[in-house]
């Protein structure tokens, strides 16, 4: 795992950006997961930029949402698919037969998980993988536990990721998440975790400490060849 030290939350995100186009210059049609909130948020509107000045440059590359909220309707603002939408695939031109998504409203969320798992191996994996860190150390909504699960899964959300300010924001009762499992993502040949944002201090320390643990499902990225922590320093005082 390498860690880079940067500046700025802008420093931070050109640094994820410039890893990511070098990956889809080299292939063009890879598998991109990417995550909400605000974390990728620079990201993703250098990935804009760089589709607003070579337009054919996303045209071959596939996404896949890393995970959505259980319970919410799709007219919601607050679903992770909303996030996405607005701050990725529509401003890439990501075409509906190019993007994998945990459907917002399912019967079954066991079985959205399967379908989802089904077409990661499709894909035979994803190829980037852009995660946040959660203020409890959680990656995707692979929340602290005595186990973690390695495929896509409903997740029970634990008790800090259920204060955090949007789930209060939603107004109605959230208890589970569909995600993709750490297995998922330690088998994402490149995996980019951006830490930004208050009250993450703590969670950078313990991942910082080299030590591998459930609770900070973060720590599982020392397990990774190719995983790059990118910290926004500034955020972190
Ligand atoms: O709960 C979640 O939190 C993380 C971090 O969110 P951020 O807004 O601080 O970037 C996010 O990456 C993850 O997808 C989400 O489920």
């Amino acid at each position: 795992m390498k860690v880079y030290n940067c500046k700025s939350f802008e420093e931070m995100s050109l640094l994820g950006a410039e890893l990511v186009h070098a990956e889809v210059e080299i292939k063009p049609d890879l598998l991109f997961c990417a995550a909400s909130g605000s974390s990728p948020t620079g990201l993703y509107q250098l990935m804009e930029k760089r589709h607003l000045d070579s337009p054919d440059f996303f045209e071959w590359m596939n996404v896949i949402k890393l995970d959505e909220w259980v319970g919410l309707n799709e007219e919601s603002t607050f679903t992770s698919e909303y996030d996405i939408q607005q701050k990725l695939i529509k401003k890439l031109d990501i075409k509906e037969d190019r993007y994998i998504s945990f459907a917002v409203e399912c019967e079954d969320p066991e079985l959205e998980c399967d379908r989802v798992q089904d077409k990661i191996a499709e894909f035979a994996g994803i190829d980037i993988c852009i995660l946040g860190i959660g203020i409890n150390g959680h990656i995707a909504l692979n929340e602290p536990a005595a186990f973690l699960q390695p495929d896509c899964h409903v997740a029970k959300l634990h008790s800090v990721t259920l204060e955090s300010g949007m789930i209060e924001q939603v107004g109605v009762p959230l208890s589970q998440g569909m995600t993709l499992g750490v297995g998922n993502i330690l088998a994402s040949k490149m995996v980019i975790l951006f830490v930004t944002g208050k009250g993450k201090k703590p969670a950078l320390d313990k991942l910082l400490e080299g030590k591998i643990r459930t609770d900070l499902p973060a720590s599982l990225l020392w397990l990774h060849p190719n995983a790059h922590v990118i910290v926004d320093r500034k955020s972190m005082s």
